[in-house]
C-alpha cells in the first residue's frame, strides 16, 4: 500500500538527534513518507548549538510549493523557523489551508539551553495549528508566567488555546518528578492529563522534535487529536528506553527512533 505523506517545515540538526532528521526518522519508522523544507541550518551537536543559520524566506517557500505541487500531503509539522519572515510565509500557506493537520511545536530553546526560536515568530504560526505541542519552558515564554506543576501545566495547556490551536500539549518532560513524565492535553472542552512512565536517561535530544513528528504521522493516518497524542508519548517514551545506554556523542544523546534495541 502507497503509504501517507506528511511534510516537515523545520531546521537542520547537524548531531542529527533533533530537527528534520529526527522528524524523517520518525515518519519512517511509522511508515510514512516524509517530506522535508528546511528552514535553517544548525551547527549542532549533543553538547550543544554553535550557530542558527536561517534561509532565504523564498527559499522556504519554493520548497514547500514544490511539496505540495506533487504529494498528497496529510499532515504537516514545523520546528524551527529561523525568522519571522519565515514564519509569515509559512502562515500564509497555512492561512490558505494548504497544510492540512498542522501540529506547531513551538521550538524556543534546545534540550541543551540553547536559543533556537523567539516568542514572536511562533506566534505567527499557533492561530493555524490543530495542536501545538510546546514544553514547560516554551509554555513560560509564551504565557509569560512561571509553569512549575501539574495544575500549572494543565492551566497553560488550555490559556494557550486561546492564541489559536485547537488543541495544545504541554509536555512536562523536564518537571522534577522520578514517576512520571506527565503531560497535560487541553482538547478543546477540558484538560486531560498524561502521565506515563519516567525513564531514567540522559538520552533526551530530539524527544520534543519526534513527539510532534509521531502526533503528525498519526494525524496523518487519521487518528483524532488524543489518540494520536497518546500514541506519540508511548512512542517517544519506547524511543527513550531503547537508547538509554546508547553513547552516541559527550551530551545528551538522541533517542531510539527505529526500535533496534528490541
Ligand atoms: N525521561 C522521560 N521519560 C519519559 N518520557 C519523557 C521523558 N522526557 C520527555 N518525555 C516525553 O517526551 C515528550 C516530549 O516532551 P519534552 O521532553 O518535554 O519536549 P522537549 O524536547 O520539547 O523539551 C513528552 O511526551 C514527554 O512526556
Ligand atoms: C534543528 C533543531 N530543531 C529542534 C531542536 C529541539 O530539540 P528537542 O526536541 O530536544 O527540544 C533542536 N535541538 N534542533
Amino acid at each position: 500500500m502507497t503509504p501517507p505523506v506528511v511534510l516537515t517545515i523545520a531546521g537542520s540538526d547537524s548531531g542529527a538527534g533533533a530537527g528534520i532528521q529526527a522528524d524523517l526518522k520518525v515518519f519512517a519508522a511509522l511508515r510514512s513518507y516524509g517530506t522535508s523544507v528546511l528552514t535553517a541550518v544548525t551547527a549542532q551537536n549533543t553538547l550543544g548549538v554553535a550557530g542558527v543559520f536561517p534561509l532565504p524566506p523564498d527559499v522556504v517557500t519554493a520548497q514547500v510549493d514544490a511539496v505540495l505541487a506533487d504529494f498528497a500531503v496529510r499532515a504537516v509539522k514545523t520546528g524551527v523557523l529561523g525568522t519571522p519572515e519565515i514564519a509569515s510565509a509559512v502562515a500564509e500557506r497555512a492561512r490558505d489551508g494548504l497544510l492540512p493537520n498542522l501540529v506547531v511545536d513551538p521550538v524556543l530553546v534546545s534540550t541543551s539551553g540553547h536559543r533556537l526560536g523567539a516568542v514572536a515568530v511562533v506566534e505567527r504560526l499557533l492561530p493555524y495549528a490543530m495542536v501545538a505541542t510546546p514544553n514547560r519552558a516554551e509554555a513560560e515564554a509564551l504565557l509569560g508566567r512561571r509553569v512549575s506543576s501539574r495544575s500549572d501545566l494543565a492551566d497553560a495547556a488550555r490559556d494557550l488555546a486561546s492564541g489559536g490551536p485547537r488543541y495544545v500539549v504541554v509536555t512536562g518532560g523536564d518537571l522534577p518528578d522520578e514517576a512520571e513524565s506527565v503531560d497535560a492535553l487541553w482538547t478543546g472542552t477540558e484538560v486531560q492529563l498524561l502521565p506515563g512512565p519516567r525513564v531514567a536517561t540522559g538520552n533526551t535530544h530530539g524527544t520534543g522534535c519526534s513527539f510532534s513528528a509521531a502526533i503528525a504521522v498519526r494525524l496523518g493516518l487519521g487518528d483524532a487529536v488524543p489518540q494520536a497524542v497518546r500514541f506519540a508519548k508511548e512512542y517517544v517514551a519506547g524511543a527513550l528506553v531503547g537508547a538509554r545506554r546508547w553513547r552516541l556523542g559527550g551530551g545528551s544523546g538522541p533517542l531510539d527512533h527505529f526500535g533496534w534495541h528490541r
